[in-house]
């Protein structure tokens, strides 16, 4: 029996720091395989899937090398490495069964196709999943930003973030046990509070679009497919 979903296309925002699993930099293959059966859940029910993914898996391991060095030349690396992983990315949802494209928003023609909206608007209508690499191909800016964009352009009904944590809370929750999470927030209390799961651009970007976003945990298992379905899960943070 087929499920009416509550969103018909989403934008979600992969963290690459969770793609490390238990490791210290770089990608667990389990990890993102696991990452990978949580999208595949939601494709499965016929939803339309834009993937932006961040890099700090990859840039965290390099930062040492990148200490010091001029800022834009250190944010395209991040943004490279944010190309990696949705090559990795797209190797394993291929593996899974899942169609997708690539489009990188920094031109590396024999890597990636680069970023036309019109035709990452097409892919979607197609039912194959597009993967965002290069965050928004501008330095000084995150890959929270760019799922913030590309939601945007691809009119999406719904912002994603797929994180580590599984919802946003009143402090951040792996520093502080006291913290308590939201179900739901504004996001004028998130920005007034300086609330850091996701950065002040890319909140002030949804709110001035009226474009919800959903905080929740890529590691609680059916989490994902619960929310678009319309159940209560991780925090909606709205105008
Ligand atoms: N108020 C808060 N509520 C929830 N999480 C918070 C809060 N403040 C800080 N955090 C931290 O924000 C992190 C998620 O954002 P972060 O930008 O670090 O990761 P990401 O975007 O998922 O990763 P990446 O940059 O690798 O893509 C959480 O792991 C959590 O520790
Ligand atoms: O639009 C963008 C997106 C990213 N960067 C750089 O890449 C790294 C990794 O991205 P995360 O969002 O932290 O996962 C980021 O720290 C920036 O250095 C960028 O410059 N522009």
């Amino acid at each position: 029996m087929s499920q009416t979903t509550k969103y018909k296309r989403i934008l979600l925002k992969l963290s690459g720091e969770a793609l490390m699993g238990d490791d210290s930099y770089g990608i667990n293959r389990a990890t993102i395989d696991r990452i990978v059966h949580e999208v595949k859940e939601v494709v499965d029910l016929g939803v339309q899937v834009a993937v932006v993914i961040g890099g700090g898996n990859i840039f965290r391991g390099v930062a040492p090398a990148a200490s010091g060095m001029d800022r834009a030349t250190a944010d395209y690396m991040g943004m490279l490495a944010t190309v990696m992983n949705a090559l990795a990315l797209q190797d394993a949802m291929k593996r899974a069964g899942i169609v997708s494209r690539v489009q990188s928003a920094l031109t590396i023609a024999q890597v990636a196709e680069p970023y036309v909206r019109g035709k990452a608007i097409q892919y979607l209508e197609e039912n194959k999943v597009v993967i965002f690499g290069a965050g928004t191909g501008n330095p000084f800016f995150t890959t929270d930003t760019a799922a913030a964009l590309r939601g945007m352009e691809m009119g999406a009904d719904i912002v994603i973030k797929a994180t580590k944590v599984d919802g946003v809370y009143t402090d951040d929750p792996k520093k502080n046990p006291d913290a308590v999470r939201y179900q739901t927030v504004t996001f004028d209390e998130v920005i007034g509070r300086n609330l850091k799961v996701m950065d002040a651009t890319a909140f002030a970007l949804c709110r001035d679009q009226k474009m919800n976003i959903c905080v929740l945990s890529i590691f609680k298992a059916g989490a994902l497919k619960r929310m678009v379905l319309g159940e209560d899960e991780g925090t909606l943070v709205h105008c």
